[in-house]
C-alpha cells in the first residue's frame, strides 16, 4: 500500500467518513459541544465538509485545500487548552471505533497537536 497518510486513512471515502463521526462526536462533547452546537445547520455543514477538505489536502490527497486558515478561523473565539484536548480527543475515539491501526492515529495526533498554537487562545 502507498505510503502516502492519505491512502492510509482510506482515501477521501475514509476521510469522509471519519471526519462524519468526529463531527458527531464534536456536537456531543461536554467539553467542546457548546462551539459546535452554536452553529446553526448550514454553518455545520460548511465546517464539515471544509474539515474533509483540509484533512484531505493535508495527509497528500489530491486535493486544494479551500477553507480559511486555522489562524483566521479560530481567531476571535478564545480557544481553551482544554477544548483543543477535547477535539483531539474525540479525533482520537473516531479513529479508534473505525480501526484505524495504531501508527495511523499517532500520525494524525501530531499533525493535529502541531496546530494547537493556531488554534488555542486567539
Ligand atoms: C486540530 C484541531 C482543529 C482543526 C484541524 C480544525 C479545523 C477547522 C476547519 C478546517 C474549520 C472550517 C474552516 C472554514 O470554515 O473555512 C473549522 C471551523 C471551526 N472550528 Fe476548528 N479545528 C480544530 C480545533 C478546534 C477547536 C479546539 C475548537 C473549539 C472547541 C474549534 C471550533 C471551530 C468552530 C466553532 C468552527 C466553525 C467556525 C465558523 O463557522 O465560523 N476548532 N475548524
Amino acid at each position: 500500500m502507498s505510503n502516502i497518510l492519505y491512502d492510509r486513512l482510506g482515501g477521501r471515502a475514509g476521510i469522509d467518513k471519519l471526519v462524519d463521526r468526529i463531527v458527531e462526536l464534536h456536537l456531543q462533547n461536554d467539553v467542546a459541544g457548546p462551539r459546535y452546537r452554536a452553529l446553526d445547520t448550514a454553518a455545520i455543514d460548511h465546517a464539515r465538509e471544509k474539515v474533509k477538505e483540509f484533512l484531505a489536502a493535508g495527509s497528500g490527497g489530491p486535493v486544494e485545500y479551500t477553507g480559511r486558515s486555522m489562524i483566521e478561523t479560530h481567531t476571535g473565539m478564545n480557544v481553551s487548552a482544554a477544548e483543543f484536548v477535547a477535539v483531539v480527543d474525540d479525533i482520537m475515539q473516531a479513529m479508534r471505533e473505525l480501526d484505524y491501526p495504531q501508527p495511523v492515529c499517532n500520525e494524525v495526533l501530531g499533525v493535529a497537536y502541531s496546530l494547537k498554537g493556531e488554534i488555542v487562545h486567539r
